[in-house]
């Protein structure tokens, strides 16, 4: 049956070694198989899915050989991703970078080009895993592996000088010295040479037996140019893959002033909000990371978030004991009234005065809204999407200038930029239209649907229920709308779901001092004032400073943004320029709205 079979009663071209392998299955009968694995090798080698596999690999094959076809290039998905940066701020400049900029996002657009780099990288033959040598067990394998002194560290415990990318440790149990940790991308690393684990026999022909990490530091340190070390391999090859995981940090890290890290030289400072591309969480409390677009090859330590969970519990614990205030946690007392929060008008009706409105009743036992400690969240690039629009949400203390800055930038275009028209239970008065500036409803269809939780926000004034719906805003999300909302600040914890993925810019107060100027030099009304008659009093500045205090204390993880708001000017091109930068740019998300 040379070259051709049956199969599915067709006669096709089969490929000759396949067809090689069947024939001698079919003379293996005195192999010590049992009747069963025949069949089913059998079965396997005649399968039509199997013909089809091996006829594509051998196409690839012949034409990878052919002179006809050879690829341009074989990184084609980096430079899709360099073209989506360069488009993602360009896409109002034509019709066609904005096409261009959406095709390149489709799945099936980028599929394609990945199969093209496995294809031109020829990453279609099998990995096999190598076939071990056989080695004599009493002869020990050492390797010699030469390094150029650098200032990477290659570090003891206590002492430090850097070296070559990597930090040592005397093994506990056998008293030898250890590689302890490499460094991604530092000298070592990228030698492929050293590993952890590995035993450190010589360096420099000096034998360290029996000598402590501070011996070898002084011996490394008094060398000059190459480094030569003779190394016992360690057993376990440890895999040093770099995860792909992006965090988000939520405190600030400074290595220098850490006594627990175990190399400062070794160490990555961050502040709030960094982005940290996290390589390597192999050791349980010491992550290594490098920072988002930092072109630093390697890779620093930072605390893992189980470390840093500890720390904070710990700090607290010390804190409470010494009976000082934890900030934010014992601080109710000294709160403005958060219960008082100005109704959300609706921009058509902002010249009407302000009117005052119960809003959270519970809002002053909100010392339970930091659930968990925030240390780091992960975070994955979320690129714009066409005619769907992130709502922004604008946080802040009362009388901070949430409504003014709200009201201009629906000003700038009001057919693009709205705001929920609200719920209410009060009855309509004649001339007022449903749906205008109230949707008007019963108390019990209220009362139900707040009890469903349809409710972000809603309050009772005068006896009358007021409330925005998260329907509302789901709704002007979906009609293509940019929705900006000034909701309290626990709204947040309803907001900040997968489906709405809401911007959250937090209007921070300027100190003091700019903040009653700036305020009083406007004649600026006092939103605390029911009717709105009087400048803010200076009790109700201290109350901004405070809340805002609090407001941070207890939400800035979710903060994606912070405008301090002194001269208005100033702060409201910021937050133009916000609402530009969500419509054009990849902006970093929790990484589970992503996927
Ligand atoms: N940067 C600023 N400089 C001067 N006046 C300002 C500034 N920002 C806001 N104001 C004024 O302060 C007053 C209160 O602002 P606004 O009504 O926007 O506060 P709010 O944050 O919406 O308050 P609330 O949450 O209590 O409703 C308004 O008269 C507003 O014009």
């Amino acid at each position: 049956m040379a070259g051709e079979v049956m199969a599915n009663g067709t006669k096709e071209k089969w490929d000759p070694a396949l067809s090689r392998l069947l024939n001698s299955l079919q003379k293996a009968n005195e192999l010590p198989s049992s009747e069963e694995e025949l069949v089913f090798l059998s079965d396997l080698l005649k399968s039509k899915e199997l013909h089809a596999l091996v006829n594509v690999h051998n196409k690839i094959i012949s034409n990878g050989s052919s002179d006809k076809f050879f690829p341009m290039l074989s990184t084609s998905m980096h430079v899709m991703f360099d073209v989506l940066e360069v488009l993602a701020g360009k896409t109002h400049i034509s019709e066609e970078c904005k096409e261009l900029f959406h095709l390149l996002q489709k799945p099936h657009v980028q599929g394609v080009l990945c199969a093209h780099d496995a294809v031109a990288q020829k990453d279609y033959y099998p990995h096999l895993p190598e076939i071990p040598l056989e080695v004599d067990e009493d002869e020990e394998t050492i390797k010699i592996v030469q390094l150029v002194k650098s200032n990477e560290p290659l570090t003891g415990a206590q002492s430090a000088e850097p070296i070559v990318g990597a930090t040592i440790k005397t093994d506990e149990t056998s008293g030898k010295i250890v590689i302890a940790r490499v460094m991604h991308g530092g000298a070592a690393d990228r030698s492929g040479l050293i590993h952890v684990g590995d035993e450190v026999v010589e360096v420099n022909n000096i034998n360290v037996e029996g000598k402590t990490p501070n011996d070898v530091l002084s011996i490394l340190q008094n060398s000059e140019g190459t480094i030569t070390f003779k190394l016992v391999p360690t057993d376990g090859k440890t895999n040093l893959r770099e995860s792909k995981v992006r965090v988000r940090a939520h405190f600030n890290y400074n290595a220098t002033t850490d006594p627990y890290i175990p190399c400062k030289e070794a160490g990555l400072d961050f502040v709030k909000g960094d982005v940290l591309h996290i390589v390597s969480q192999d050791d349980a409390y010491w992550w290594q990371a490098r920072k988002e677009g930092d072109r630093n090859m390697r890779a620093g330590l930072i605390p893992s978030r189980a470390l840093q969970e500890r720390r904070i519990i710990h700090e607290r614990t010390q804190m409470m004991k010494e009976g000082n205030e934890v900030p934010g946690l014992c601080s109710v007392s000294a709160l403005p009234v958060l219960s008082c929060s100005q109704f959300p008008k609706s921009p058509r009706c902002a010249s009407k005065p302000k009117t005052k409105k119960i809003m959270y009743e519970t809002a002053e036992n909100d010392d339970f809204d930091r659930e968990q400690i925030p240390t780091y969240e992960e975070v994955a690039k979320l690129y714009p999407r066409p005619g769907i629009y992130r709502p922004l949400v604008l946080i802040g203390a009362p009388g901070i200038g949430r409504n003014e800055l709200r009201r201009r930038l629906i000003d700038t275009d009001p057919d693009k930029y709205k705001t929920p028209i609200p719920y209410t239970s009060r009855p309509i008065k004649p001339g007022e239209i449903n749906g205008k500036e109230y949707y008007f409803v019963s108390r019990e269809k209220m009362d139900e649907d707040i009890a469903a939780g349809n409710f972000m926000e809603y309050g009772e004034y005068k006896g009358n229920l007021y409330g925005t719906s998260c329907d509302s805003v789901k709704n002007l999300v979906s009609n293509g709308y940019v929705c900006i909302i000034n909701p309290h600040y626990q709204a947040l914890k309803m907001l900040r779901t997968p489906q709405l993925k809401p911007y959250i810019i937090y209007i921070r107060p300027p100190p003091l001092d700019i903040l009653r100027d700036t305020r009083i030099a406007v004649h600026a009304r006092s939103t605390f004032d029911v009717n709105n008659s009087r400048g803010f009093s200076e009790e109700e500045f201290n109350d901004m400073i405070r809340s805002s205090a609090r407001i941070e204390f207890l939400y800035e993880h979710l903060f994606d943004e912070q405008i301090m708001n002194a001269d208005l000017a100033i702060a409201f091109s910021q937050l133009l320029s916000a609402a530009n930068r969500l419509e054009t740019e990849p902006l970093w998300v929790p990484a589970s709205w992503v996927q």
